[in-house]
């Protein structure tokens, strides 16, 4: 009986199977053989945008501390309404009974002393007894925009601030609030602007000397003598507001008590337009002008300045 199917029919299935295989092999050996992929990153950011992130980062740490510190020191700043402690830079005694105080100020402190638009204005400060809970209020002898603030002191018997300013040694802290308005003045209104004082008062003038500038206003200064034996303080910082101002400022030191009528009426000659600035204790104000009211207002003019003809609105009286 013939074979059913003959060996060379059967060989080209066997060679097709036999490749097949080897190609198998081949293909499992070389997937063996070959190292694995590492698995794929996560997409990397491009460089510049990292580099931003990080300035961001920078800028807003930077900013926040910035902020933190300006609020610090905004709550150190000078302010009207709310006290802050100041470190005192010198204390020196000017006669026993006068300390001329230095209290340095920063740059945004001293712009709190800048003039009205087309005035002059001064101010004074407060300090603070916080101990026991009173303030007095004390008027710079100088330009408040130029560094430290140098106030005059007067010890008084009994005097509870004076007593405290003092007693500050250079480094020392003290409560003071302000600049507050004391006055403003508008130079272009006068001619002439009379100053009249005793002690401690002359501070308003200094301070307005100190900050005016000479144009077409003539400044005369009445201001009184110390009693006998007593030192006069107030020479050594009228020397260079002389030298400032020239011929336009006019100094009458006049003898200590009532105000006499002949110096006021030499200080009137010739004025023009005329203001008189009066800063004086009630006992010596009355007469040549009356009180001020219980409310500060400046109440009626009467006594001398009345009398020799001046109106109300050439007359402003100083607490
Ligand atoms: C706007 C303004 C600015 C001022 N500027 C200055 C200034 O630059 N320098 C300055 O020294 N003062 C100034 N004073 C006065 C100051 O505010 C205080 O009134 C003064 O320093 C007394 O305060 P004290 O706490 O030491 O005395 P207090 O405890 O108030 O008074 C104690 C006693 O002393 C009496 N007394 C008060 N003042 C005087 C005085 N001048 N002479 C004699 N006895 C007095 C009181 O009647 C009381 O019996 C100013 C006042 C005002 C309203």
């Amino acid at each position: 009986m013939p074979p059913l199917i003959r060996a060379s029919a059967l060989r080209p299935v066997l060679q097709s199977t036999l490749q097949l295989q080897l190609r198998q092999l081949a293909t499992r050996r070389a997937s063996r053989s070959a190292p694995t992929p590492p698995p794929a990153a996560p997409p990397k950011p491009p460089r510049s945008l990292t580099g931003a992130y990080l300035t961001l980062a920078v800028f807003f740490a930077g900013s926040a501390i910035a902020f933190a510190y300006k609020m610090q020191e905004d709550e150190k700043m000078l302010a009207p309404y709310s006290y802050t402690q100041h470190r005192v830079g010198a204390n020196t005694l000017l006669t026993p009974q006068h300390a001329l105080l230095r209290v340095p100020l920063t740059p945004d402190e001293e712009r709190l002393f800048d003039n009205l638009p087309n005035l002059v204005t001064v101010h004074h400060v407060m300090l603070g007894a916080p101990q026991i809970q009173i303030e007095r209020p004390y008027t710079p002898i100088n330009d408040g925009r130029l560094g430290d603030l140098e106030l005059v002191v007067k010890r008084v018997p009994g005097g509870e601030v004076g007593r405290l300013a003092h007693s500050l040694k250079p480094g020392a802290e003290v409560a003071m609030r302000g600049p507050l308005q004391t006055f403003n003045l508008d130079q272009s209104q006068y001619d002439t602007v009379v100053m009249i004082s005793t002690g401690t008062a002359v501070a308003p003038f200094l301070q307005l000397l100190s900050k005016a500038h000479p144009a077409n206003t003539n400044f005369r200064l009445l201001h009184a003598l110390p009693n006998p034996g007593k030192e006069d303080w107030a020479t050594r910082f009228l020397e260079p507001l002389q030298a400032k101002w020239g011929d336009q400022l006019h100094v009458q030191r006049i003898p200590p008590g009532a105000v006499a009528k002949s110096d006021v009426q030499a200080a009137l000659k010739d004025a023009g337009r005329v203001l008189v600035l009066v800063c004086l204790p009630p006992t010596l104000m009355q007469p040549l002008c009356g009180y001020l009211t219980p409310t500060l207002q400046q109440g009626p003019l009467t006594g001398l300045l009345r009398d020799i003809g001046l109106r109300p609105d050439q007359v402003k009286k100083l607490e």
